[in-house]
Order: structure tokens, then C-alpha cells, then sequence
């Protein structure tokens, strides 16, 4: 048994009338890769977004149950929902740099608490960089603007900004699916190596992509989620017959 970063007991979601998560109960393991799969529409991102409360921010939205940071309910009223954004941080499908130069880029986030030392901020964007394996790239070009890079590059500018606050748990929302092939492989091997440090949880429409970064996988249908377990076990023996159509590629 292991204690959850994130524990998701009976969560319910609603846009209006439209019943976007039925149900889901769920323990995120920590320092571990948890890859969320399932066709389009089926409630990944929705889930992905209710673990930071970025669903708070659309109208008309209801949501039920509870979800827990290292036992606390980060939907209880006296949680502030930017602190629980700097705990649980997250990096979009299409990189979205601030549109200044690379260093501050990185160096927003701890501006914004405070950190005023250029010797201390000069630290942390070194190391936020080197831990998104983006430093050796752009280290003679720091104050250049951040979208002179590539995509890819873009992507990984967006983890340094986001490490750089040092969140505890990190969402990833298709991550890599408008980036090539190369860039793509670049985040999964940084995937592998962010997860010696936080809790990693990932939307993936790639299912080798999954199947390569993941130590846990979620299977979600129409709001439902038909079947959690290792991801070793998930795309080689599921147990239900909607996992093993779906991964074997008829529906989706
Ligand atoms: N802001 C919204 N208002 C109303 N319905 C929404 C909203 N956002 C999503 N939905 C609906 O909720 C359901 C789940 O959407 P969600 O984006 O979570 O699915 P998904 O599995 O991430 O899909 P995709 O893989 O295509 O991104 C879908 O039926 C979608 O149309």
C-alpha cells in the first residue's frame, strides 16, 4: 500500500446538464507517471483539470465528491486556488510561453512570490532549465524572446516556468501532440526523469506514448473510468473488454 499524493473519492462533474465524470474514485501514487487514455470527449480533460480546479473558471459548472492533496480537500473553502495552482501546476497541449524573453519566462513565477535577488532568481531559472533539459539550448540566449524557439523548445519552457515555482504535482495535457517526433521523444525522456522528484499525471492520445512513459494507467469511457491498474497490465491483460477494444485499436 502506498499513501496518495492525490486521492479522488466519488467525483462527479457536470457542464450545465451534461454529466462529464461519473462517479471516479481514484489514488494517484507519488513520484510516479499516471497516464489517463481513452477516446475524444470521454472526460480526460476534464478530470486532469478538476485535480488543480482549473474547472472552476468556466460557468455553470457543478462538481461533487473530493479530491485530496496529501489528505486535504483542495475543493474546501479556505484553500486559495492559485496556491493549489503553484502545488499542482500544468503544461498545455499547445506550448503557450509568455511572450518575453526566456529568462523571464522562467523567472515570472518566483517574482511573483517575492523573489526579487537577481543572484537567487539567476539560480532558479539555471536550474529550473537544466531540470527541464532545455539549459544547454538556450543558455547563451537567455534574454532573447522566448518565441524565437521551436515548438518543442516552447514546451519545454513551459515545464522550466512551471518547475521553477516547484510544484508538487505535475498535469500534462497532451504535452506533446503538436510537437515532431524528436521534440516529442525529448519530453518523454524527461517525463521519466521528472518523476524521481513529483507526481506526474498525463493525457495522452497516443497510446505508445502511454504505454512508454506510465507506471499507472486509467482507462476513461463517456465520463466513466472502466479500469485502473499498472500500465504493464493495462496493455497486456485488461481486465474488461472495453480496455482491451479500445487499446487494441477498434473504437477511438
Ligand atoms: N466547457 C464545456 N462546456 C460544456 N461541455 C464541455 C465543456 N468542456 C468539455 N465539455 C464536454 O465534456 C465532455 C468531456 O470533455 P473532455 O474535454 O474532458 O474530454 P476529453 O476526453 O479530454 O476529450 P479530447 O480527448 O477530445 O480532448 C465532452 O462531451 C465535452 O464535449
Amino acid at each position: 500500500m502506498f499513501r496518495p499524493k492525490v486521492k479522488v473519492t466519488n467525483l462527479n462533474f457536470y457542464y450545465g446538464t451534461k454529466w462529464a465524470l461519473k462517479d471516479i474514485s481514484m489514488e494517484i501514487k507519488p513520484n510516479s507517471v499516471t497516464a489517463l487514455i481513452g477516446p475524444s470527449g470521454c472526460g480526460k480533460s476534464t478530470f486532469l483539470r478538476t485535480l488543480n480546479r482549473l474547472n472552476d473558471l468556466i460557468e455553470g459548472v457543478k462538481i461533487s465528491g473530493e479530491v485530496l492533496l496529501d489528505g486535504e480537500n483542495i475543493y474546501a473553502p479556505d484553500v486559495d486556488p492559485i496556491s493549489l495552482r503553484r502545488r499542482v501546476g500544468m503544461v498545455f497541449q499547445q506550448p503557450n510561453p509568455f511572450p518575453m524573453s526566456i529568462y523571464d519566462n522562467v523567472a515570472y513565477g518566483p517574482r511573483i512570490h517575492g523573489i526579487k535577488r537577481k543572484e537567487q532568481l539567476d539560480a532558479i531559472v539555471e536550474r529550473s532549465l537544466k531540470r527541464a533539459a532545455l539549459w544547454d539550448e538556450v543558455a547563451d540566449r537567455l534574454h532573447r524572446p522566448a518565441l524565437g524557439l521551436s515548438g518543442g523548445q516552447q514546451q519545454r519552457l513551459c515545464i522550466a516556468r512551471l518547475l521553477a515555482v516547484e510544484p508538487e504535482v505535475v498535469l500534462m495535457d497532451e504535452p506533446s501532440s503538436a510537437l515532431d517526433p524528436i521534440s516529442t521523444l525529448k519530453i518523454e525522456e524527461l517525463i521519466r526523469v521528472l518523476k524521481e522528484s513529483y507526481t506526474i499525471v498525463i493525457v495522452t492520445h497516443n497510446m505508445q506514448q502511454a504505454a512508454r512513459v506510465s507506471d499507472y494507467t486509467a482507462f476513461f469511457l463517456d465520463g466513466e473510468m472502466i479500469e485502473y491498474d499498472d500500465t504493464e497490465i493495462i496493455f497486456t491483460r485488461p481486465r474488461d473488454q472495453r480496455t482491451e477494444d479500445y487499446i487494441t485499436g477498434r473504437f477511438g
